[in-house]
């Protein structure tokens, strides 16, 4: 028998209040992704592609439908429970690479797994840096590193704790052609080793067509990609 899918959202819908106006960025959208594969999503600027990897990271709440995440609702969780969720299921990977200014990369990446009271956080943490190809820059500040390494080490700290599902936004939208290309192959990677479901968004079509399934947003809707159409 085929597994449930990891994420199978259902109806969401969401709205932002702009002033007096309420826009639908989100209208009536689904998706399933299958356990351990990889779905580009693309779509023009300010269609709400960001705002759908906030939905299913949990960080925020769809008005209507139901998102389920290894079968648990959530929309039904709190948000203590949403945060134990994504501290133990979730990577997220932000296009601005979040890491803290003072922490060395080792320190960044291991500070999930001290906060979740890992033994051996930092030895995990310098293997997974090790993953991505930056164990001599363990003891760097973010601020010594290159921003491809950044985005490395915003890549391993996400994977640090063995998540099943890698949100990342825009990973390689900040990064020069060569460095982009390293992270997109690191990406696919740490997929097949470590069986990471991916659900990435990008503006790079041949970054997106290297998923295995390519969705794309326009007017709210969530549509499958047909890229051997000609448009
Ligand atoms: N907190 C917010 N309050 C009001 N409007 C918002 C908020 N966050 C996003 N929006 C609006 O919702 C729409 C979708 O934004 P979102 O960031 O999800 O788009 P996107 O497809 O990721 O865009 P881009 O490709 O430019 O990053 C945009 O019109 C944006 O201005």
């Amino acid at each position: 028998m085929q597994n449930p899918p990891l994420i199978d959202a259902r109806g969401v819908c969401l709205t932002y209040q702009m002033g007096e106006k309420t826009v639908a960025v989100l209208r009536d959208v689904s998706l399933q992704v299958e356990q351990g594969s990889t779905v580009a999503i693309a779509g023009p600027s300010g269609s709400g592609k960001t705002s759908l990897l906030l939905l299913l990271s949990g960080l925020e709440q769809s008005e209507a439908g139901v998102i389920l995440l290894n079968g648990l609702s959530l929309t039904e969780l709190g948000r203590n429970q949403l945060a134990d969720l994504r501290r133990d299921h979730i990577g997220i990977v932000f296009q601005s690479f979040h890491l803290l200014p003072s922490l060395t990369a080792l320190d960044n990446v291991a500070l999930p797994l001290q906060m979740a009271g890992t033994t051996q956080a930092r030895e995990t943490a310098l293997d997974m840096l090790a993953r991505v190809g930056l164990a001599d820059r363990a003891h760097h500040l973010p601020s010594q590193l290159s921003g491809g390494e950044q985005q490395r080490v915003a890549i391993a700290r996400a994977l640090v704790h063995r998540p099943q599902l890698l949100l990342a936004d825009e990973p390689t939208g900040n990064l020069d052609d060569h460095t982009a290309q390293a992270v997109r192959e690191l990406l696919f990677r740490l997929n097949r080793e470590l069986g990471t479901t991916l659900v990435l968004v990008t503006h790079d079509m041949d970054f997106a067509k290297q998923c295995d399934r390519v969705l794309r947003l326009h007017d709210g809707q969530l549509q499958e990609y047909q890229h051997d159409i000609s448009a």
